[in-house]
């Protein structure tokens, strides 16, 4: 691994059930960058990050994580976590629930305990909710929690898959401009999964962008263009600008530009 590096991706090729998923993945990250992982539904984001996380072995390639020491190297906020409405733990009680990692058991209240509970609900702005009942909080509120809880042992890495779904858009901008704060503040690197890059593109360092199970990766500018995407997806895309906001468009009505604009309409917009 290169000085400085926290996670390195090799080469990786990932096959599922026999199916080739993901293709020589090749990208790394470095102290406190922010990064977007992009791609439509099915492109393969979930199963990168599971094979990051170490939940799926790359067939060939590698994936490195420098653990800088640290006993809690990466941070995980998977998609879909399903808080019941019903369930008597409150927001503190989550957060306090990542400082056990592994181990098992009910541990002993302490006034250490709670001064770093405390101090984590401050850093993600969640302290005047956190005592409510987890599952009545907004989505929103419920993403700091849980981006509370994956960063109370200040992992070196932290992955999500798609925070930001089902957020309204002030809550989307109020969780990016958050996560961006906090992965320069504790130098967290940070890698997001999320379909539409809109919301992300101030706050990004760099981009993986996924499509067809092979990825495009470097700063925003160097990668969002219409030579390297149409590469990427095999025919012609154009990466349209307006009013700061891009669009990433198939222009021709190939079967397979046809697919991408079925797969993922808001993705991937067609000229008529
Ligand atoms: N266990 C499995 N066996 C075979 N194929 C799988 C398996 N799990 C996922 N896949 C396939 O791998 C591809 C990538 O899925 P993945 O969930 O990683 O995509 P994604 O980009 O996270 O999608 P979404 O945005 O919809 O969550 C999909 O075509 C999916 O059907």
């Amino acid at each position: 691994m290169a000085r400085g590096e926290v996670l390195a991706v090799r080469q990786a090729s990932v096959s599922l059930s026999g199916r080739s998923i993901l293709k020589d993945i090749d990208f790394s990250l470095e102290a406190g960058e922010f990064c977007g992982l992009i791609g439509a539904n099915g492109s393969g984001k979930t199963t990168l990050l599971r094979t990051i996380l170490g939940f799926i072995a790359p067939s060939s390639g590698s994936v490195t994580i420098d653990s800088g020491g640290k006993l809690a190297s990466v941070g995980y906020v998977p998609q879909k976590f399903a808080l019941d409405p019903y369930m008597p733990m409150r927001a503190r009680d989550l957060v306090a629930l990542g400082l056990d990692g592994n181990r098992l058991g009910v541990p002993l209240p302490s006034p250490g305990r709670r001064r770093k509970v405390d101090e984590m609900l401050e850093s993600v702005d969640a302290t005047r909710f956190a005592d409510q009942r987890i599952g009545n909080l907004s989505g929103g509120q419920q993403q700091r929690v849980l981006i509370a809880h994956a960063l109370i042992r200040r992992p070196r890495l932290l992955l999500l898959d798609e925070p930001l779904a089902n957020l309204d858009m002030r809550s989307v901008a109020g969780v990016v401009a958050l996560l961006r704060r906090l992965s320069q503040e504790f130098q967290t690197s940070v890698l997001l999964s999320a379909h539409d890059m809109n919301p992300l593109l101030s706050a990004m360092d760099r981009i993986v962008y996924l499509a067809h199970g092979r990825a495009a990766s470097g700063s925003t500018d160097a990668v969002v263009r219409t030579e390297v995407l149409s590469q990427l997806y095999g025919y012609h895309i154009d990466v349209v600008r307006v009013h700061g906001r891009v669009i990433v468009v198939a222009a021709e009505a190939e079967d397979d530009a046809q697919a991408a604009v079925a797969h993922d309409p808001v993705h991937v917009a067609q000229v008529p």
